[in-house]
């Protein structure tokens, strides 16, 4: 459960939570009815995703997207900080640790889906995102071909 500032307590900045994208494979979003989850699009623009009453959001997170083979992307997204209180709840599934990510030979087609990953160790991941330190998609430089 989180429970995000409001855009008074933020003190200027509107900025929620930072753009990233999730380093799992999926998340759920569900939240208390202040919307606040942006997505960049393909053009570079935000956009406001409204999560239902009820209902929730899916995220792909890094880790589905190299073992999708680039099928699914990781979508970068942000959260801005709204007059009201927000509280989000998220079900983050990460992979068990030390599992070895390796896309399945049925997602490689070499006219449209040539081989975009390598394999590798999803620890070797969480270092390495841990060590760069940054919000950015950092999976095509990690494990990209
Ligand atoms: O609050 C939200 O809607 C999204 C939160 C989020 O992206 C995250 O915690 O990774
Ligand atoms: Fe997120």
């Amino acid at each position: 459960m989180t429970k995000y500032l409001t855009s008074e307590e933020t003190k200027g900045s509107n900025i929620g939570l930072v753009p990233h994208t999730d380093k799992g494979t999926i998340s759920f979003i569900c939240d208390n009815g202040v919307q606040g989850l942006q997505l960049l699009s393909k053009t570079g623009n935000w956009v406001d995703i409204n999560i239902p009453p009820n209902g929730f959001v899916v995220v792909v997170g890094d880790i589905l997207q190299a073992w999708s083979n680039g099928r699914l992307e990781a979508a970068t997204h942000r959260v801005v900080a709204k007059d009201e209180e927000r509280f989000v709840f998220i079900f983050f599934a990460v992979p068990r640790e030390g599992l070895i990510i390796k896309g399945p030979s049925e997602l490689v087609d070499n006219e449209n889906y040539p081989k975009r990953y390598r394999l590798f160790n999803y620890d070797e991941y969480v270092n390495y995102h841990h060590s760069i330190g940054s919000q950015e998609a950092p999976m095509g430089k990690f494990a990209g071909i």
